[in-house]
């Protein structure tokens, strides 16, 4: 196999008597292991590397950087669709000795029966389960009666589907639509007998179809097809009957983008701020890329700050880049947030870019992803537009990384590896030599300190384009309101806001950012709150299930009608949620068309797009929703935006509150008034006073940036300092309290004692401060208890090591009583 292993191609293995998928990261001529433990690779599962390079080096640093293993963060960065998967199949083999043990025999005659089967299905024959079933399928391996064999397969293959195509050329498909639409109008048959109605409609929706596949030009895959003319696949298989079309199976590219036509665009005119930002991207990024001769190579490539208000025009800068980008060969990866990865957003992109471009997101089936990856790595797409895990897409020859909304936090991952992709976009961008173009309205402190510190360079938008002003905030105090009498969720002023933007017919949105009814859920008599039974939290009361859930774990259960606790009946609602927004705007203003758009009412299939799309059209006056209204809608008749209560997150025991809150706020902010019409906010609060509060109504984000900066230092919190915190969780809350302290104990003595000490490597003035260990703010999730850690230094590397130590040799107690640790590199959440 020396001709065909290249580095980062997936391999199979024997280990531990299996075979196991593995990914060839280095090539070794000596190794000291006895000649007797050196097996072979037995299968190669690639025919081009998976993995380039680029990737193995970027997911090595990510494993160390966020202390977990490498296969982890391999694995992370191909699609699950694209990995193989294991099947193991036992077959007799000829002429095999009869067993003895009278498992063994019942398996050898299951295998006589029915020939080669898996090991699960062998395992359901006989009723043993699949761990007691290995160790006898060795046995009868071992004595030459069965053979395993075990081999890999993609999980979803390149599908074929079901296309149409027309027969005839097109003149004749011509005169057969003009035949049928006689036929459908009835003048043809108006002497002879009544044809029946559903005649008639046949008769239209043949017209359509053929119509259709003559515009369209191009094989048409049927299940497509019916659906845009609202048919059944009756009504095609007639057509084909008469000769007017062909269905055959074909290899049909799922394109998720398929359904919509999408207008092509024009580069637009740049204003002088945007013209300036363009310049300077393509003066100082795109000729890094292109002219190496005036960059030493040991330059990093630069990374830019594109700060641009809500409107200002920052995606029109990134196309314009992007075409420099492509235009020398290159290609480029768009990062944006899942939220705002609707096909309206995207298609902007694919307005301009047309077929180059790879949308890759959640709603994609497996064959879809399994498709734009391939496209991807043979270089059909050069432009990858996708949610953090986009980061990692096979792009030939990458040219730049774009990071639209780059304070967003659903670049961080929650699960393992808990990696950020704006950090792992860098670290690419370093390794491909391309630089990184980070956009958003809101920067993160993080970000904007760099760019103030000249380590990001940074490029201003300060204006909406076309002279638009931006929307005219108004703060509410809810307090005053209360006193007034006014005991609605509605302000004096949203109110007659949302009258008056009716009577206009304008659109609204109204956000908060909290599903379901209520929050609280509680007996006026004695005091009992409804909660869930895995976690700390209360249950929130959703309307339109009548159910009770946890939004943290999903427990659902039905309501008491009377208080389970003293059965008075005095039971009470509190806390708003979007659903009891939605009734309370219902009824205050019933002429308008209310719709709700968050987690609950986006469960179906294309429910987002759906809604968004009748948005748009304007079908619907008033949308109320969660943070999902806050991203990337561009909407030009939106001309007031009501946020019901503004304080919902301000509160949270985190240091990033006051941060989240500000961009959430002036993300939402931003909604309105993006046209000619002028655009007005209203904003409810109990807080009116907060320094978060009074900067969203100024759009001002560097006086933001100046108090909350100042606040951080005083803390010594990022992005003067680096964190990582450290979970433990179990069932017991004694044990995983005495796991907390022991692991205190044992970072302690890492610490402070030079001689383990010194196994961390030494980095310079960098001593690492532990806070904790304390009960999480949630302390208890799922049935199990949290309590946490927050480590701090100035080298991120110091943290990582000192966890990595933790993992290596984690204290008795954490091991004897199976406690989880949760490791997390710079969190943006410490609940
Ligand atoms: N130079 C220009 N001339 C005219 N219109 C422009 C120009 N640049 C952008 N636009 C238009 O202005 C609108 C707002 O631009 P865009 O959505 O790119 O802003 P943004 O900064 O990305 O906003 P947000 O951060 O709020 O999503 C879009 O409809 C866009 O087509
Ligand atoms: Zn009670
Ligand atoms: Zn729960």
């Amino acid at each position: 196999m020396d001709a065909v292993l290249q580095l980062g191609t997936r391999v199979l293995a024997p280990f531990r008597g299996t075979q196991q998928e593995g990914v060839v990261v280095e090539r070794l001529d000596e190794t000291d292991l006895a000649p007797g433990k050196i097996k072979d690779i037995s299968n190669c599962l690639d025919e081009t590397p998976t993995f380039s390079t680029d990737l193995l080096a970027l997911t090595k640093w990510m494993a160390e950087y966020y202390v977990c293993s490498w296969g982890i963060t391999l694995f992370c960065a191909v699609p699950a669709a694209v990995r193989t998967q294991k099947e193991q199949k036992v077959q007799l083999l000829p002429g095999a000795p009869a067993p003895r043990g009278k498992i063994q025999k019942e398996l050898v005659a299951f295998l006589e029966a029915e020939g080669e089967l898996s090991l699960n299905q062998l395992a359901r024959r006989v009723g043993v389960s699949y761990q007691n079933l290995r160790p006898k399928i060795t046995a009868l391996q071992e004595k030459g009666i069965v053979n395993l064999d075990v081999t890999h397969k993609p999980k979803a293959n390149t599908q074929l589907t079901t296309v149409a195509t027309l027969a005839l050329p097109p003149a004749d498909i011509e005169a057969e639509i003009d035949r049928l639409k006689g036929e459908a109008d009835g003048s043809e048959e108006s002497s002879g007998p009544r044809p029946t109605s559903r005649r008639y409609v046949a008769a239209a929706k043949h017209a359509e179809i053929l119509r259709l596949l003559l515009d369209e030009g191009v094989p048409l895959a049927t299940a497509d097809l019916t659906k845009r003319v609202n048919t059944s696949i009756s009504l095609l298989r007639t057509l084909e009957r008469r000769g007017f079309v062909h269905i055959t199976r074909a290899q049909a590219v799922r394109n998720p983008l398929s359904s919509e036509p999408i207008a092509a665009t024009q580069p637009l005119h740049l204003n002088s701020a945007q013209s300036m930002a363009f310049a300077e991207i393509q003066n100082i990024g795109v000729s890094h890329t292109t002219d190496a001769s005036s960059f030493p190579a040991t330059e990093c490539p630069p990374t830019f700050l594109l700060h641009g208000v809500t409107g200002s025009g920052k995606t029109e800068v990134y196309m314009q880049a992007m075409t420099e980008i492509l235009g020398n060969g290159k290609s480029v990866i768009v990062l944006v947030p899942e939220i705002s990865l609707t096909p309206q957003a995207a298609s902007r992109f694919v307005g301009r870019f047309g077929e180059r471009v790879a949308l890759l997101h959640s709603r994609l089936s497996d064959g879809e992803r399994y498709d734009q990856w391939h496209r991807i790595q043979k270089g059909e797409a050069d432009i990858v537009i996708g949610p953090r895990s986009a980061v990692f897409a096979p792009v030939k020859e990458l040219g730049m990384l774009i990071i639209d909304e780059e304070h967003s936090d659903s670049y961080k991952s929650d699960t393992v590896p808990r990696y950020h992709a704006r950090d792992v976009a860098q670290k690419r961008g370093e390794l491909a030599n391309c630089p990184v173009l980070l956009g958003s309205a809101t920067p993160s402190l993080e970000s904007f300190h760099r760019a103030k510190n000249g380590d990001y360079r940074l490029l201003s938008l300060p204006d909406r384009v076309l002279g638009r002003k931006m929307p005219d905030v108004h703060i509410v105090d809810m307090r005053t309101e209360l006193k007034k009498g006014n005991r609605t969720i509605f302000s004096d002023i949203l109110r007659s806001s949302i009258e008056a933007c009716l009577e206009r017919r304008e659109q609204i949105i109204l956000f908060l950012n909290r599903r379901g009814h209520s929050t609280h859920v509680f007996c006026r008599t004695c005091g009992y709150v409804e909660r869930c039974e895995n976690c700390s939290i209360s249950l929130t009361f959703h309307f339109e299930t009548k159910r009770l859930v946890c939004h943290h774990c999903g427990d659902k259960r039905p309501t008491h009608p009377t208080c389970p606790q003293c059965s008075s009946p005095a039971i009470r609602y509190f806390g708003l949620g979007t659903e009891a927004v939605e009734q309370e705007v219902r009824k205050a203003f019933p002429q308008a068309r209310v719709k709700r758009f968050d987690a609950d009412s986006t469960t179906r299939k294309n429910a987002h797009q759906q809604i968004l799309e009748t948005f748009e059209q304007q079908k619907i006056d008033v949308l109320i929703g969660t943070q999902m209204v806050s991203k990337g809608l561009d909407f030009p008749n939106v001309t007031l935006v009501g946020v019901i209560a503004a304080d919902t997150s301000l509160n949270f025991p985190d240091f990033r509150a006051s941060e989240q809150t500000f961009s959430l706020l002036t993300q939402v902010a931003g909604r309105s008034g993006r046209a000619e019409l002028e655009g007005k906010v209203v904003i409810q609060t109990y807080m009116p006073e907060h320094y978060c509060i009074a900067a969203v109504q100024k759009h001002d984000y560097l006086g933001f940036y100046a108090q909350e900066v100042e606040a951080r230092g005083a803390l010594r919190y990022p992005p003067f300092s680096h964190v990582g915190t450290l979970l433990l969780r179990g069932k017991d809350e004694k044990q995983v309290e005495e796991a907390a302290h022991a692991v205190r104990d044992q970072l302690q003595i890492w610490l402070t004692d030079p001689a383990p000490a010194a196994q961390v490597p030494d980095v310079g003035e960098t001593d690492v401060e532990i806070l904790g260990p304390a009960p999480a703010p949630l302390s208890k999730i799922e049935g199990k208890f949290r309590w946490h850690f927050l480590l701090r230094s100035n080298s991120v590397e110091r943290i990582s090591q000192l966890l990595k130590h933790l993992a290596d040799e984690p204290p008795v107690a954490i091991k004897s009583n199976a406690i989880e640790f949760v490791i997390d590199i710079d969190p943006t959440n410490i609940l």
